[in-house]
């Protein structure tokens, strides 16, 4: 049982789909009933007689009775008891009760009910869902039995429900959005990284946005229920298509499946055959397991997914890890991190691309020999970027004179000998030197750096252009001639508990690279800050201060904001542009993850009311570092005053 986090989906795995059972006190039968022939992988399973209480138990017996659990220790093997079986807690515990005795009870046989779990090394419980809003005393409990358990992960059990607002009465106790039940439980225990959640998914889902919140939080299972199912034209069952995605959209995000509930299909008892049916067909007449075909279908569906792409497998691993950011300027680096960038053909295409446009606006047709254009690459690494120039004043006939300027010495070797290697010699000179303290001998018609951060301006292309300006002609081109850095509100647990796991401000204050995956994007993302490229403004300054509104919309439903994604988008030359804004990111170019500001403390927002962002570039004589803060709904400190965590070197 692949319980634990799973790298992602990939087709060489198995699937991981349970299912809930009834109280069963022969645990070996249970287990080969469900799994060894019906395909199921681990079982959801009571762990103690649903009719135990113990203040009746002890009224009887005194102190000396046998907790009434499904088997000894000894009927499993321990790897079967934490492989194939996830505790399913006793559903008729009320720990927010009125009734003193039962609520003793119910908070009584919680916790001996996760000892014995612990005992028998279960990899998770499943906590049945709290049956009120107010559910203060089940959350305390539960902190309280996180506070010492080892490697078990709680599942809290939660509907995916979402009411429109309207469609209830105002007085109504009835629950409307699921989603705030969850959220006050795991306010209370402290965002704790070994409480997640199990959906239960129902016959009716709620909106897209609504949905998508749930991406950012730690689902770890979603519970399917046979009455969620539609039927076939050949009495099958089948889910429509916006379950349909809702599964694939899980398993995506390595969430495994659970299916509960009694068979609600008559299946028809012979089957054809047809290759057209998806059903995996019983052809000896073997009894099936009565929820066999509900299993098919979710297989068929995991089967149906696209593979991943092999870059999306080379990415694996880069999901929701936080990445310390670079400090290009003050570190130089490896090899492996310039050959990691030298695969990325896309971004030297475009680059190309733009190069081609540059050299045909700066040299007419008829001229072609008549003009060499001066063209300088600054930070030229091992020298994609070169290449990228020749290649493109191939294409158009125009004449080149390169300079590559590079400041990492260890770079600079390997550009020598790949002159040599390409015979470039006679158009290509290297150049071993910080471009802001480079004496050019000429200046430069086009200026072609790539210095762009995952925010754009964060790894100091501003500074170091600025220094490189001074050597471009008055009418030259730079390449990039602007960039844009973007933000957006995002839901991401994995991410804030992993910063808070270093428990200090520090990294509360960093800005780290990370390959998002399991975050829910609560907005369109908005611009930050622009940078133009040659800048010849008297009043120049590369500090800047962007005040912004996200309104997240009406039909996602209150949400948390654990921090923001950010993005870049450069205008190359003219319309040639490249980045990683989502909306219009470049296809399938891969040198630049996203990167995330984690706030301090998450913020609830409620939809439709505004969140209020202030996003600061500053600048000292030594390092540029980044401010920001929350003032709507409620204000956060400033992060990172004056860079005292996080800063980038000049
Ligand atoms: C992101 S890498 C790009 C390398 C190469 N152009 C490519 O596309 O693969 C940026 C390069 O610029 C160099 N660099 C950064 N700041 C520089 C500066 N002020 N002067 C010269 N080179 C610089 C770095 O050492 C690094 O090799």
């Amino acid at each position: 049982m692949g319980l634990g986090e799973r790298g992602g989906w990939d087709k060489s795995e198995s699937r991981y789909c349970g299912v809930e059972t009834e109280f069963e006190d022969d645990m070996p039968r249970l287990l080969s009933y469900n799994l060894s022939s019906s395909g199921f992988d681990f079982v959801v399973a009571p762990l103690m007689d649903p009719t135990y209480r113990p203040s009746l138990l002890e009224a009887e017996n005194g102190s000396s009775h046998v907790l009434p659990f499904a088997g000894s220790d000894l009927v499993l093997s321990p790897s079967q008891w934490s492989s194939h079986v996830v505790g399913k807690i006793s559903t008729w515990i009320d720990l927010d009760s009125e009734d003193e005795i039962f609520r003793m009870d119910s908070e009584t046989t919680l916790k001996q009910e996760i000892a014995w779990a612990s005992h028998l090394s279960l990899q998770a419980c499943l906590l049945p869902s709290p049956k009120r809003a107010s559910c203060a005393n089940y959350a305390r409990c539960v902190n309280q039995i996180l506070q010492g358990l080892s490697n078990m992960q709680l599942w809290l059990r939660i509907p995916l429900l979402k009411t429109d607002e309207d469609s209830l009465d105002v007085d109504s106790d009835d629950l409307r959005d699921s989603w705030e039940l969850w959220n006050s439980f795991r306010l209370i225990c402290e965002n704790h990284s070994q409480l997640s959640l199990a959906l239960d998914i129902l016959s009716t889902l709620p909106s897209v946005n609504s949905i998508g919140r749930w991406f950012g939080e730690p689902v770890r299972v979603a519970i399917v229920h046979t009455d969620s199912f539609l039927t076939n034209a050949r009495g099958y069952p089948c889910l429509s298509k916006s379950h349909q995605k809702l599964i694939t959209g899980f398993f995506n995000h390595s969430v495994q499946m659970v299916l509960s509930g009694k068979p609600l299909h008559n299946i028809p008892a012979e089957s054809t055959g047809s290759a057209a049916n998806h059903i995996d067909k019983n052809v000896n007449n073997v009894e099936r397991h009565p929820l066999r075909s509900y299993l098919d279908y979710v297989g068929y569906l995991y089967q149906r997914m696209e593979p991943l792409s092999e870059q999306e497998r080379i990415e694996l691993g880069y999901r929701d890890f936080l990445q310390a950011p670079l400090q290009p300027l003050m570190d130089n680096l490896e090899a492996q991190t310039y050959e990691t960038f030298e695969k990325d053909s896309v971004k030297y295409i475009q680059y190309q691309r733009a190069i081609c446009k540059a050299l045909l606006d700066r040299v007419p047709d008829g001229k072609e020999s008549a003009i060499t254009t001066v063209l300088m690459v600054v930070g030229a690494g091992r020298g994609p970027l070169v290449r990228a120039a020749l290649q493109a004043a191939e294409e158009t006939g125009r004449k080149l004179k390169v300079y590559a300027v590079e400041k990492n010495p260890n770079a600079v070797v390997t550009l020598h000998s790949l002159i040599k290697l390409e015979g470039w010699e006679n158009v290509v000179t290297i150049v071993s030197c910080d471009m802001r303290l480079w004496n050019a001998p000429e200046k430069a018609d086009i200026l072609v750096s790539e210095l762009l951060g995952s925010f754009g301006d964060n790894e100091l292309s501003p500074e170091c252009l600025d220094g490189a300006q001074r050597f471009l002609k008055q009418d030259g081109i730079s390449i990039p001639s602007s960039y844009t850095s973007f933000i957006q509100p995002i839901t991401a647990s994995k991410l804030y508990n992993d910063v808070k796991s270093h428990k200090d401000l520090i990294h509360f204050e960093t800005a780290y690279v990370v390959k998002l995956h399991s975050v829910a994007k609560l907005a369109p993302s908005q611009s930050v800050f622009t940078f133009n490229h040659p800048d010849y403004s008297t009043k120049k300054s590369n500090q800047r201060y962007k005040k912004l509104h996200f309104v997240i919309p009406c039909d996602t439903g209150s949400a948390i904001v654990h921090g923001f994604a950010g993005y870049f988008d450069a205008t190359l030359y003219k319309d040639v542009h490249l980045g990683i804004e989502p909306s219009m990111s470049t296809p399938n170019m891969f040198s630049w993850f996203a990167i995330f500001f984690p706030l301090r403390q998450p913020i609830c927002v409620q939809p439709g009311s505004p969140l209020e962002v202030h996003f600061w570039r500053c600048c000292g004589s030594t390092k540029v570092w980044y401010e920001w803060c929350v003032t709507s709904p409620r204000p956060s400190p400033i992060h990172n005053s004056n860079g005292r965590s996080y800063w980038v070197g000049l």
